[in-house]
């Protein structure tokens, strides 16, 4: 799959050859540094960005030539949610926590209100939200309860996949603990996980493969172990070089670094 974007001037290959899929209950990482095509990635993948080339399927479903309002209609039903990392953009400021929880069972309609209240109950628990949150408004929680409540809010129509754009990158480390905690409990509930990410110590326990993205493009694909232990392509060498706490081998010196950096030059 590809994606250009901008206008038609100055159109971008921002996204290049891109080919990678997910099995039932397999959670995914998703790794590079700011400006690889992350987030368009995850765009793509919501149906926010239209690819210029290639397809995207689910369950062998085409998605790629489906009309926005398709696109809508798939991600309001439930199959498909998704995290971004600021839970405040999608939490209603006006509304309580709650409220916001039991938003995507409403818009979906199959339920009676008593029985949208007991499921967010049910989800504040699993979440380890405790339910006088549920009466308080978005402001009123600190991040990492925010993003927990986003985590929930993707979660309570039971989606097939969730994809998480970066969810812990702007929670400080005791909330990002909790938060980690949590999807690492999700995995062992048969979801399907994208895990988007610039960090590969979140991913890292988390997920069972790893995907990295440089310039747009996958340069490397395989088990995160296999990922973090035996790196092949240089970008990946110097990402996991620069995370010494996630092997056990030193961190890399300079000179090997910038041996990396002239090699990545060389290949990319
Ligand atoms: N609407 C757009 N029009 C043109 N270029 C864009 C557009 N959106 C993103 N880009 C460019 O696409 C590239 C990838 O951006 P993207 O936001 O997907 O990267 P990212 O890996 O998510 O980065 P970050 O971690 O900083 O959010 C960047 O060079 C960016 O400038």
């Amino acid at each position: 799959m590809d994606v250009h974007l901008g206008t038609l001037r100055s159109r971008r290959h921002i996204l290049q050859n891109i080919d990678f899929s997910v099995r039932e209950g397999e959670a995914v990482g998703v790794i590079g540094e700011s400006g690889s095509g992350k987030t368009t990635l995850a765009r793509t993948l919501l149906g926010l960005e239209k690819p210029s080339d290639g397809s995207i399927r689910f369950r062998g479903e085409e998605l790629s030539t489906q009309s926005p309002r398709q696109w809508a209609e798939f991600r309001r039903t439930g199959t498909l949610q998704y995290v971004f990392q600021d839970p405040l953009r999608s939490l209603d400021p006006d509304q309580t926590v709650g409220w916001s929880l039991g938003e995507p069972l409403r818009i979906q309609g199959r339920l009676s209100q008593e029985e949208i209240r007991s499921k967010v109950e049910e989800l504040a628990i699993d979440v380890n939200l405790e339910s006088a949150l549920l009466d308080r408004y978005p402001a009123e929680l600190s991040g990492g309860q925010r993003q927990r409540v986003s985590v929930a809010r993707g979660l309570i129509v039971e989606p097939e996949l969730l994809i998480l754009d970066e969810p812990v990158s702007a929670l400080d480390a005791a909330n990002r603990v909790q938060v980690l905690q949590l999807l690492e409990k999700l995995r062992h509930r048969g979801i399907s996980l994208i895990f988007i990410s610039h960090d590969l110590g979140s991913v890292a326990g988390i997920t069972d493969r790893t995907v990295v993205l440089y310039q747009g493009r996958i340069v490397e694909e395989g088990p995160t172990r296999q990922i973090i232990e035996a790196p092949q392509h240089p970008y990946t060498r110097l990402l996991i070089g620069s995370a010494p706490t996630l092997t056990s081998r030193t961190s890399l010196s300079k000179d090997e670094k910038n041996a990396l950096r002239a090699e990545l030059l060389m290949v990319s």
